[in-house]
């Protein structure tokens, strides 16, 4: 029979103890835990040993009730200070409580008879007791000091003093099962060991050196199976929201698309509505809801050329042969300050700047607008934002791109498009997509920006565009159901979320 060198020591060891704790006989060999593991799941296999599992309910200290073994329970506290003065109100109580441990502690001291409670002149007026002065020592207490040496106590141990819903009910102690592991060595273990076992020296690496001397000829190897459990590492990886939009900004500029960046999440409103050609003074300023900054209330507008061409297109519809809005634009509104409500101001501040033709840009973006959260709903969110420009682009390029993105980006099943309207758009559509458990989930608007816009930029062919709730692609992709776990400090969903793209 062919053995390990752990194998062997730890076999060595168990004929000593005869029957031990998995610890005991890491204690003893001196190997690390797993391969103490290890080594008695293979003597087990081979019949040399016994492994016995044995789980128990134990109680441990809350990180409250360490504190507590530290600095004392509350009562004793407050106890303390009534025994100094006898009398004492809420307010005498502050230094030593914490705002927490106040609320209860009248309750807690009346039930313990330690002390009287009336009121004086419309205030709570604690009074300490015959009891209150000669109290000592409680269960609780003693259990408290138990918790405090041992680490972790047996249930039945710890009830025999107090019940551990009351130590629960107090968020002193916790429940938690161990799973102690003995192992006992078998008579033909036993055999084996009398026989004598030789204990060579196992080598796990093959160095220079070893081939080199030739003692790799002497020398026995060390076998590994690897495909024995082990304990699972969790190495830091980014976090996984973060990955999604960073392999989706890859993926889109490998597809030639042009990254738009942009240093501020602030916007004035020329950028975030005016030069999309949104009227001023017209509900459909409200497609939707804004939140605007209390201070800075304002910034600059861009070169006057451009404003008055934005002004034009409003007014009369500048030389589109638009009508226009019909009213008088103001460039004072426009100058307010908001959060970026939405990333299609960046297709506005990359059209007037200028853009290559035929030319695909994209821009992934933090934007905010007032909601009620929910589990689709968030008010930051992200927005991945995009427009292709040419000569020959129609309606049917924009949906064949939609589809594309939710399909291959998001991994949805299925998808509809619907009739909309936004302001800067004509036609107008909106996406959805299908998500097993939500439904149909809207994704974002697209259209054809209108010409009134485009024209007033300074550009003169087809721009078809897009704006899509990115964090709703994200919950189709690592398979979540609600919008606000892609923010979750959750560590175990930190963890165990497969990075996925
Ligand atoms: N900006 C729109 C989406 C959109 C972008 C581009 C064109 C049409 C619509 C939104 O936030 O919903």
């Amino acid at each position: 029979m062919e053995l390990s060198y752990q194998e062997k020591l730890t076999l060595i060891k168990l004929a000593e103890l005869k029957r031990a704790k998995v610890e005991e006989l890491v204690k003893e060999s001196g190997l690390e835990q797993v391969a103490v593991m290890r080594a008695l799941l293979g003597l087990q296999a081979k019949g040399l040993a016994k492994l016995h599992e044995r789980s128990e309910r134990v109680v441990k200290l809350t990180e409250i009730g360490k504190k507590y073994a530290q600095i004392g329970l509350p009562e004793w506290r407050a106890l303390k200070v009534l025994r100094e003065k006898g009398k004492v109100t809420l307010d005498d109580l502050k230094d030593v409580l914490s705002e927490d441990e106040l609320k209860p502690i009248v309750g807690l001291l009346r039930r313990e008879g330690w002390a009287n409670v009336r009121k004086e002149e419309g205030k709570l007026v604690l009074e300490i007791t015959e009891n209150g002065r000669e109290a000592s020592e409680r269960p609780i207490d003693r259990a408290l000091k138990l918790l405090a040496g041992r680490g972790e106590v047996p249930v039945k141990e710890i009830e025999k003093l107090v019940p551990v819903k009351e130590l629960k009910r107090r968020k002193i102690g916790e429940e938690d099962v161990i799973t102690e592991r003995e192992a006992e060595i078998t008579r033909e273990g036993e055999e084996l060991v009398k026989k004598g076992l030789e204990l060579r020296k196992e080598v796990s690496v093959l160095t220079p050196e070893l081939i080199k001397s030739g003692k790799w000829k002497e020398v026995e190897f060390r076998k590994f199976d690897i495909t024995a459990p082990v304990r699972r590492i969790y190495p830091g990886k980014k976090q996984p929201y973060r990955a999604f939009l960073d392999k989706i900004r890859r993926r889109l500029i490998e597809m030639g698309f042009i990254e738009m960046t942009v240093d501020s999440l602030i916007e004035t409103q020329f950028w975030n509505f005016d030069a999309l050609f949104q009227p001023q003074n017209h509900p459909a300023r409200e497609w939707t809801d804004t939140y605007q900054l209390k201070y800075p209330k304002v910034g600059s507008l861009p070169e006057d050329e451009l404003v008055a061409r934005v002004k034009a297109a409003h007014e009369h519809g500048g030389d589109t042969g638009s009508r226009g809005w019909g009213y008088v634009w103001s460039p004072e509104r426009a100058m307010l300050l908001m959060p970026r409500a939405h990333g299609t101001a960046l297709d506005a501040r990359q059209l007037a700047k200028g853009v290559e033709i035929p030319g695909k840009y994209f821009t992934i973006q933090r934007v905010f607008r007032p909601d009620v959260l929910d589990r689709t709903h968030l008010i930051e969110f992200n927005q991945i934002d995009g427009f292709v420009v040419g000569e020959d682009l129609n309606f049917r390029h924009l949906l064949g791109i939609l589809k594309r993105f939710a399909v291959e980006i998001a991994g949805a099943k299925k998808v509809k498009f619907l009739p909309d309207y936004y302001p800067f758009t004509e036609p107008s559509v909106q996406m959805s997509a299908y998500h097993p458990e939500l439904g149909w989930v809207e994704f974002g608007g697209a259209g054809i920006f209108r010409e009134e816009m485009t024209k007033a930029l300074g550009i003169d062919v087809p721009v078809i565009a897009w704006g899509i709730g990115i964090d709703r692609l994200a919950m189709f992709k690592l398979g979540i159901d609600d919008i606000r776990y892609l923010f979750s400090y959750d560590l175990r969903w930190l963890r165990e979320a497969r990075l996925v793209w």
